[in-house]
C-alpha cells in the first residue's frame, strides 16, 4: 500500500439487492425457531387427537365390557334366582299337597318321614289354617296367628293359584315369606302354606371378585320394594327402586347413590324382579387408569416436545439473531464503509509453510479504497495483495498486518505514501484483527498533517515576518548550549533593536512599520549561515543565534558588521524612502553566561549600551549590568526628587528640579519674544544631570506626567512673575513629550496651571514633536484643537526628523514649526541640510506658520536663515538656557533700550 501504482477510474459502490418484504417474511418463516414450533404444535395437536381418540375408544370398550358384564351377571343371577324360586315354589306346592293328603297336622311329619322336609336353616315352613292359626311349622317354634299378615289376607280374599311374596320384615331374623293358598276338597279356603326365607339367601351368589366391592345383587317386588339387596358384604332391604324398563342397562344410583350399570329382569312365577348392578367407578377403573396413562403419556410427550422445541427454537433464535446481527453488521459495515471517507481493506490471511503469514487475499474493499489505490474493486477482490499491491511487501506495512493477524492486537500508524502520479499523501492506518484475517482502515490525513504543521509553525514563528519566535529561539538556544557543552564549542547570541523604527511606525503608520520590519528581517536573514537562527522577539527587536562557533568566537564580528550594514540600507515603504539602523548587544556562551536566561539578560544589557551610540554593536561586559542597576538607582532618585518638588511647602531650595529658560528671538528685529523652559535636575550626589539622561527614563516609567505638570506650573508661574514685575510680556514654551501628550488630562492640567498662576493662555506655548502627534493623529488633533480653543499656542518641535504626513499638517491647529537643530548644525556646509531648512521655511509659510530654527550657534547659520526668510531663532549664538533671573535682566535691558 505504500506505493499504490495502478490507476483506474473510481466506480460508484455496488448496492446489495434488497429482498422484497414477502421474501423476507417467507425466509424468516423458514427459520427453525419459527417452523419448528409450528411443526411441534401440529405434532402436539396430533398427539392429543390420537390420545383422545384412544381414550374414547377405551371408554367405549370399557363401557361395552361393563354392559356385557352386567348383562352376563343378570343372566347368571336370573338363572340362580329362577332355581331358588323354583325350589321355594316346589316346597310350597309339596306342603300344600301334604296338607291336602295328610291334613294340616300330619303334613309335616309325613314329609319328614319321606325325607322331603326342606332344611330348616334355609327355609322356615309353616302351615296355617283358615283362621290364621299356625298349625305346624319347621323349625317348630312357629305358632300364633297370622290372620293380620298380608299374605294370609291375600290368599283368603282371592281364589286362585297365585303365589304371594311378602316384603322383607323381622328385626334380628329378617325374612321374606312366600305363600300359597290351600283349598279343601270342596275348593274352599282351608289355609296357607308359607316358606320364610332369609333375604341373604337371595344374594348369596355375590362374588366380590366379579362384582367388586360396590356391585349390586338384589331382588325387588313388582311393588318396587326391595326384598333383598347386597352391595359388597352388606345386605339390606326395604328400599324402593323405580325400575321403568327391564332388560335394559342403565346408569343409575339406586339404594346408596353409587353410580352403577344397572339392569333388572322379571322373574317367572313370582312378582319379583332380579336386580343387578356393577359399580361404574369400579367397572371404569381400568379405563380411567388407562385414560390417565394416556393423558400422562401425552402430557409428558407434549412437555418433552415443548422442552425440546423450546430449547431448539431458542438456540435457533439465538443463532438467527446472531446471524441477523451479523448480517446487519455486514450491511451496516458495507453502508458505513461505502459512506466513509476512510478506505477499508478486508484481508484474509494466507498462512505460510512455517505457520506465519505469507500473504493476504483481498476479500473486499470500499469505494474510497478504490479511489485511493486507483484499482477497481472487481479487480481486487479475491486477489492476493502481493499481486495487486506488490510494493507493500517491501515496507513495514506487511509486517504490521502479519503481526496483527498473528497476535490479534490492533495496531495503527501514519506514513507518507507515494501515490503517483498524484502528490505524496500522509495516510493513517488502523489494522484490526478479524476472524481469519485483518481489516485495514486507511485514512487520508494529509490535511490534518498540514494543519498540524501550520499550527506548529504558527506556535513557533512570528506572524508578520515568518521568523522563529521567542519560544522557538529559546528551544534552539537551549539545544545550541547543550551541543556546545558536549563538543566544547561556543554559541553567539545578538540582541538587536532597530534605531529609528518608532519614528517610521509612528510617522508613517503601522503598515509601513510592518513592511519595514519584514524587509529588515529578510536582509538580516540573508547575512546568516544555514544553521543560524534569526528570531523576532517582538516590536522592533530581533535576535540572532549563532550556534556551533569554533575557534575564536570573536570571529563573528564581520558577520555582525554585515548585519548592521544591511539594516542601514534605505528601505522604500508606503512610497517613501526611510532609513533605520540597529543597535546590537552580543554575548558568547560560555564566556558571558552558562544558561539561556543569563545569556539573554546579558545580551539585553549589552544592547542597551549599544543603544547609547546607536547603529553599533556591543559585546557584553560584566559592568554593563551595573549600568542597569545604575538606571534603577537613577529612577529611584527621580521619584524622590519629584516627591520633594511636589511637597506643598516646597520652596526652590528643597526641590532638585529647576528650570532654565532659553531665549527665542525674532530674526528680523532681534527682539526677545519668548523663552523655552528646559528642566534641570540637580542631584544631591551626582550633581547636575542632563535631561538627556533622565527624560527618557521618566518617559519609560511614566514619571514624565507629574514631572511635566511641575514644569508647566513652574514655567507659567515664572512667566506670570515676570509680567507682574512689569517686564515686557513674552511667551513661555514647554516641551510636552509623547507620553505626556497622550495623557488624558493634559489639557485639564494645563488649564489648571494657567488658572492657578493667572498667566493668560496666549502667553503659553506647547512644543510637541512630530512623532508624538502621529501616534494617534485623530486624538492628537482633537487635543490640539482643545488647547487652541483655550488660547494656548502650539509648535512642532524637531520638525524634519519625523515622518509627519504633510497632508495632515495643514489640519494641525499650530502656529509654529521648529527646524531641528540637526539640520541647522551643518547649514554652512551641507547642501542637503540647507535644502531641508529652506523647504521647511517655505512649507511653514505656505501654511501660514511661523518658522523657528533651533540650535543656531554661528552667525553663518543665522545669516543663512535670515536670508532664507526664517522668522525666528534659538541657540547658543544668542543665549544658552539660563536661569529666570537672567531672563529678567535681559527683558529689563530690552525695556530700557526701547524708545519710551
Ligand atoms: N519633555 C521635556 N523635555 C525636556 C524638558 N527640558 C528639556 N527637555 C528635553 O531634553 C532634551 C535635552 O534638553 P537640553 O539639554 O535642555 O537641551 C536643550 C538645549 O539646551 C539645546 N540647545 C539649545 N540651543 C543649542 C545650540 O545652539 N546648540 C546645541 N548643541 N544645543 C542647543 O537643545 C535642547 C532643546 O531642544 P528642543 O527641546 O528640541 O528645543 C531636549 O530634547 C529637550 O527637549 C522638559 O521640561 N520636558
Amino acid at each position: 500500500m505504500d506505493t499504490l501504482v495502478e490507476q483506474g477510474s473510481p466506480r460508484p459502490a455496488r448496492k446489495q439487492p434488497r429482498r422484497s418484504p414477502l421474501a423476507r417474511w417467507l425466509g424468516r418463516a423458514l427459520d427453525t425457531h419459527i417452523s419448528l414450533p409450528l411443526f411441534a404444535l401440529l405434532l402436539v395437536a396430533g398427539l392429543w387427537i390420537a390420545t383422545f381418540h384412544m381414550i374414547d375408544a377405551d371408554e367405549r370398550s370399557a363401557r361395552k365390557s361393563a354392559h356385557d358384564a352386567t348383562r352376563e351377571l343378570l343372566d347368571t343371577y336370573e338363572a340362580q334366582m329362577a332355581r331358588s324360586l323354583s325350589g321355594i315354589d316346589q316346597t310350597l306346592r309339596m306342603l300344600k299337597y301334604a296338607v291336602e293328603v295328610h291334613g294340616p297336622n300330619e303334613a309335616l311329619p309325613a314329609l319328614a318321614a319321606k325325607g322331603l322336609m326342606p332344611p330348616g336353616l334355609v327355609f322356615q315352613v309353616a302351615i296355617t289354617d283358615d283362621t290364621g292359626r299356625v298349625v305346624a311349622s319347621n323349625p317348630g317354634s312357629g305358632t300364633g296367628n297370622v290372620v293380620r299378615a298380608a299374605w294370609f289376607a291375600f290368599h283368603r280374599d282371592r281364589d286362585g293359584d297365585t303365589p304371594f311374596v311378602s316384603t322383607t320384615y323381622g328385626g334380628d331374623e329378617p325374612h321374606v315369606v312366600f305363600s300359597r293358598r290351600i283349598n279343601d276338597a270342596d275348593g274352599r279356603f282351608a289355609g296357607v302354606t308359607t316358606v320364610a326365607v332369609d333375604p341373604a339367601y337371595f344374594t348369596s351368589s355375590y362374588e366380590q371378585s366379579r362384582q367388586g366391592k360396590h356391585g349390586l345383587l338384589g331382588v325387588a317386588g313388582m311393588d318396587t320394594l326391595v326384598r333383598a339387596a347386597r352391595v359388597g358384604e352388606h345386605v339390606s332391604w326395604g328400599q324402593r327402586v323405580a325400575i321403568d324398563r327391564h332388560d335394559v342397562i342403565t346408569l343409575a344410583t339406586h339404594l346408596d347413590g353409587e353410580l352403577r350399570y344397572t339392569s333388572a329382569r322379571p322373574l317367572n312365577g313370582f312378582p319379583l324382579v332380579a336386580l343387578v348392578g356393577l359399580s361404574e367407578p369400579e367397572q371404569m377403573a381400568d379405563y380411567r387408569q388407562q385414560r390417565r396413562n394416556w393423558l400422562l403419556g401425552a402430557s409428558v410427550g407434549t412437555a418433552l416436545l415443548v422442552m425440546v422445541v423450546t430449547l431448539v427454537s431458542a438456540w435457533s433464535w439465538q443463532l438467527a439473531k446472531a446471524r441477523r446481527r451479523e448480517r446487519l453488521a455486514q450491511e451496516t459495515y458495507a453502508a458505513a464503509s461505502e459512506a466513509s471517507l476512510d478506505a477499508f481493506f478486508v484481508l484474509r490471511t494466507v498462512p505460510g509453510p512455517d505457520g506465519g503469514v505469507s500473504d493476504f487475499v483481498i476479500e473486499t474493499i470500499n469505494t474510497r479504497a478504490e479511489q485511493l489505490t486507483g484499482l477497481p474493486k472487481a479487480r481486487m477482490e479475491g486477489k492476493p495483495m502481493s499481486v495487486m499491491l506488490p510494493t507493500y511487501l517491501g515496507t513495514g506495512i506487511f509486517d504490521d498486518l502479519s503481526a496483527v493477524a498473528t497476535d490479534g492486537k490492533a495496531r495503527e500508524a501514519e506514513w507518507l505514501a507515494h501515490l503517483p502520479p498524484g502528490p505524496d499523501r500522509w495516510l493513517h492506518r488502523q489494522v484490526v484483527p478479524v476472524e481469519g484475517g485483518v481489516v485495514a482502515i486507511v485514512r487520508d490525513i494529509t490535511e490534518r498533517k498540514l494543519t498540524e504543521q501550520r499550527i506548529r509553525h504558527l506556535a513557533h514563528h512570528d506572524d508578520l515576518t515568518g521568523l522563529p519566535n521567542r519560544s522557538l529561539l529559546r528551544d534552539r538556544l537551549g539545544q545550541a548550549i547543550r551541543d556546545a557543552e558536549r563538543k566544547g564549542g561556543s554559541v553567539g547570541l545578538a540582541f538587536i533593536d532597530l534605531d529609528g523604527f518608532k519614528l517610521v511606525n509612528d510617522g508613517l503608520g503601522h503598515n509601513a512599520g510592518d513592511e519595514l520590519l519584514k524587509v529588515v528581517g529578510e536582509r538580516m536573514g540573508r547575512c546568516l549561515r544555514r544553521n543560524d537562527t534569526l528570531a523576532r522577539f517582538g516590536g522592533d527587536e530581533f535576535v540572532i543565534l549563532l550556534p556551533d562557533l569554533t575557534g575564536d568566537p570573536m570571529a563573528i564580528t564581520p558577520l555582525l558588521e554585515k548585519v548592521r550594514t544591511a539594516v542601514t540600507e534605505p528601505v522604500e515603504v508606503e512610497g517613501q524612502e526611510v532609513q533605520v539602523s540597529c543597535s546590537m548587544g552580543v554575548v558568547l556562551y560560555p564566556r558571558d553566561g552558562e544558561d539561556a536566561n543569563t545569556l539573554m539578560m546579558n545580551a539585553d544589557a549589552a544592547m542597551y549600551r549599544a543603544k547609547e551610540n546607536k547603529n553599533s554593536f556591543q559585546f557584553y561586559a560584566s559592568e554593563m549590568n551595573a549600568s542597569v542597576e545604575e538606571k534603577l538607582v537613577l529612577l529611584e532618585g527621580l521619584r524622590s526628587a519629584l516627591d520633594a518638588c511636589l511637597e506643598p511647602g516646597c520652596r526652590g531650595g528643597d526641590c532638585q528640579f529647576s528650570l532654565l529658560y532659553q531665549p527665542k528671538v525674532d530674526l528680523r528685529t532681534g527682539r526677545l519674544f519668548g523663552v523655552e523652559a528646559l528642566i534641570r535636575w540637580n542631584h544631591p550626589e551626582h550633581g547636575m544631570i542632563s535631561p538627556l539622561r533622565f527624560i527618557g527614563l521618566a518617559e519609560e516609567s511614566g514619571l514624565i506626567v507629574p514631572i511635566g505638570e511641575w514644569v508647566v506650573r513652574t514655567a507659567c508661574a515664572q512667566a506670570q512673575a515676570w509680567r507682574a514685575a512689569g517686564l515686557p510680556p513674552l511667551t513661555v514654551s514647554v516641551n510636552v513629550s509623547a507620553r505626556q501628550f497622550e495623557e488624558k488630562r493634559l489639557v485639564e492640567r494645563i488649564a489648571d496651571a494657567l488658572r492657578d498662576t493667572g498667566l493668560p493662555p496666549e502667553a503659553l506655548e506647547v512644543e510637541v514633536t512630530e512623532s508624538s502627534i502621529m501616534r494617534d493623529l485623530a486624538r492628537s488633533v482633537d487635543k490640539m484643537r482643545e488647547l487652541e480653543a483655550m488660547g494656548v499656542s502650539l509648535s512642532i518641535d524637531d520638525f524634519g526628523t519625523g515622518y509627519s504626513s504633510l497632508s495632515a499638517l495643514k489640519s494641525f491647529p499650530i502656529s509654529r514649526l521648529k527646524i531641528d537643530k540637526s539640520f541647522v548644525s551643518d547649514l554652512a556646509h551641507s547642501a542637503d541640510d540647507q535644502a531641508i531648512a529652506m523647504a521647511v521655511i517655505s512649507l511653514g509659510h505656505k501654511l501660514n506658520l511661523r518658522v523657528i530654527a533651533e540650535g543656531v550657534e554661528t552667525e553663518q547659520q543665522r545669516d543663512f536663515l535670515r536670508a532664507n526668510d526664517c522668522d525666528e531663532m534659538q541657540g547658543y549664538l544668542f543665549s544658552r538656557p539660563v536661569p529666570a533671573a537672567r531672563i529678567a535682566e535681559m527683558l529689563a535691558t530690552t525695556l530700557a533700550s526701547e524708545p519710551a
